[in-house]
């Protein structure tokens, strides 16, 4: 593929948020030490109560070291705030700006853009939202006092050294069963993942495809695939669950053991004469906050296991994006000359060609039909042709420039494409046949009137402000398949390819699809088309034979239709309307 290798959209997106959001996070570890310092003032407030004030009995100095207590806290509650608030911006921030990044790299490892198959694979929108939340969330800052830990067990040290080595000894154990408790769990998280991923879609296929679902009761055995993989992750689930309570229920016994424990020693010390009650009360509190975020960091084990597999999930779909230019040049408007040069396109994870080299070069305002068995390529080729499918080898152009290159903008006015199977997006008719750019009245209506369907679409509830919900679930084929086709020729369009456009027209509509392609022609749009009659291949100037990924025929229509199918053709003529050109 040309373009393989340059610096994908989705990798440039993701450099850009690695880039800026490194003073943040600069800014958010200076707000930590702060912060932790902060939280020494409970402590050396409750040392100067003991030790000093109640020893001298000099009530200005309770007020005094009272009110700077006071507003040491108040600081330290103000950058608590400030941090929730920041992390929380940081959050929506890199949702912002990776949302279309993201969506465009999953249409990308669609096409075939994203090196690695299957790294789009879970919903990569969840994955996002679960990385906002997790910044938004309590889990990072109690990661963030984490390192600080130290920093209290030296001051517990200062007071006392053996008071220091209990707290690294409960510091250690709490340590030793976080990492035990990864252990347990990991793995079940990730099967539990994937259990209600396999779940999910067997849902989603059925509720597509709920009428075959209904009219041949295939609910039963669909509900039983999703049940088995469903209960398969309850099961890990629940085992992980029990594991991960045991080991949240010892973290939190250890944190009051060792509250205990220091008490005890320190009241053993005071009772020795080796430090002061202050001291004592001091050292307490002093452990407890070394431990406080270890003990939230078991909590939220999960959570950060679960955030790290959504981000690695999504730079791997972004850092997968290699192919996909960031911002490609604006080329003048084309005449429409299409180009395949070698095109081969292999199937994904395998050897096998779908397209096996491929050329071919339709010139400006030509029309060429594409004939040939089921599965012989032409669907595929047509994909390649308007730049949804990345050719493994070789290279379709249009007008000279590689199809991949060009920018959606000029894709969007340029090139009418319909799919096989058509399905419509949701959204008012008229958004949805201006391709959702700001509708032009007068260029819709052209457009429908030129494949025939505005009295169609006048006749809908709202006329062109009918909204297609569920992707226009509610019209027959063929009325969907007419908008599709309107959608196709919208615009100034200047190449249209259309996969079996006729496939659910009635007669009319084939009527109304001759007449269009006669349009098409008289404006020198290029038009290659995709057809099982020979009576629609022979109203092309040329007609192109597919045959196992090949292109083994191309030539005009008489030659090849008397060469290949004319028995076929010659009874399809007589019955298929605007045959008698
Ligand atoms: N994404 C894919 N992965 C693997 N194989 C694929 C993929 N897409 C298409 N194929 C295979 O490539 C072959 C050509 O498919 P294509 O849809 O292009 O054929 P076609 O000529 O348009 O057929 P039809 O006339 O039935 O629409 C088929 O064997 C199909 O199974």
């Amino acid at each position: 593929m040309a373009q393989q290798g340059t610096s994908g959209a989705g990798e440039v997106a993701l450099a850009r948020v690695r880039r800026e959001i490194r003073p943040a996070f600069w800014l958010l570890a200076v707000f930590s030490i702060a912060i932790n310092l902060l939280l020494l003032v409970p402590s050396i407030y409750m040392m100067q109560v003991y030790d000093r004030v109640l020893r001298s009995a000099v009530i200005e100095t309770l007020v005094y070291i009272t009110l700077i207590a006071a507003a040491a806290i108040a600081v330290y509650a103000a950058l608590e705030a400030i941090r929730l608030r920041a992390l929380a911006r940081i959050g929506e921030w890199i949702e912002d700006t990776l949302f279309e990044p993201v969506f465009a790299a999953a249409m990308g490892a669609e096409r075939g853009l994203v090196r690695q198959s299957g790294a789009n694979e879970g919903t990569p929108f969840n994955d996002l939202r679960a990385v906002r939340s997790f910044l938004s969330g309590p889990t990072l800052p109690a990661l963030c006092d984490t390192p600080w830990m130290p920093l209290f067990l030296v001051c517990c040290a200062v007071i006392h050294p053996y008071l220091g080595l209990l707290g690294l000894v409960f510091a250690v154990l709490i340590v030793a069963l976080a990492l035990l408790n990864d252990r347990l769990t990991r793995p079940a998280a990730d099967k539990v993942a994937v259990g209600h991923q396999e779940a999910q879609r067997v849902l989603a296929e059925a509720a597509r495809n709920v009428d075959t679902v209904a009219a041949m009761g295939l609910g039963r055995p669909l509900a039983e695939r999703a049940s088995r993989a469903n209960a398969a992750s309850t099961a890990v689930l629940g085992d992980a669950t029990d594991k991960g309570a045991v080991m949240v229920g010892a973290g939190k016994f250890l944190r009051v053991v060792a509250q205990i424990c220091t008490l005890a020693l320190g009241a053993a010390l005071s009772l020795e004469g080796h430090i002061t009650p202050g001291g004592m009360i001091a050292s307490s509190i002093l452990l407890s906050r070394a431990l406080a975020p270890l003990d939230q960091a078991i909590a939220a084990w999960r959570g950060l296991q679960q955030t790290r597999a959504s981000w690695r999930r999504i730079t791997t779909l972004l850092g997968a994006s290699g192919a996909m230019v960031e911002d490609p040049i604006a080329l003048p408007a084309p005449e429409g000359r299409i180009a395949l040069e070698g095109v081969v396109l292999l199937a994904a994870g395998s050897d096998k060609p779908i397209l096996a080299g491929v050329s071919l070069a339709v010139a400006p305002g030509e029309s060429l039909a594409l004939i040939g068995p089921s599965g012989s390529g032409k669907s595929t080729l047509c994909r390649v042709m308007v730049g949804s499918r990345a050719p493994t080898r070789g290279v379709a152009r249009l007008d000279g420039g590689d199809v991949m290159l060009w920018r959606d903008d000029q894709r969007r006015r340029h090139v009418g494409y319909l799919a096989q199977g058509t399905e419509l997006f949701s959204g008012r008719v008229r958004d949805v046949i201006a391709r959702f750019d700001k509708p032009d009245d007068a260029r819709v209506v052209e457009a429908a009137k030129l494949v025939g369907c505005h009295e169609m679409v006048l006749g809908l509830p709202q006329g062109y402000d009918t909204e297609l919900s569920n992707a226009g679930g509610f019209l027959s084929g063929g009325q969907r398949q007419r908008i599709a086709l309107a959608r196709a020729v919208y615009g100034d369009v200047r190449v249209v390819v259309m996969d079996e456009p006729n496939a659910s027209l009635d007669g009319e509509g084939e009527r109304a699809l001759v007449g269009a392609l006669a349009a098409l022609k008289r404006k020198g749009v290029t038009v290659v088309l995709v057809t099982h009659k020979p009576a629609l291949a022979q109203l092309c100037d040329r007609i192109g034979v597919m045959a196992a990924g090949q292109l083994t025929r191309l030539g005009p229509p008489t030659d090849i239709l008397r060469e290949l199918v004319a028995p076929v053709a010659s009874a399809d003529v007589r019955t298929m309307p605007g045959a008698a050109r």
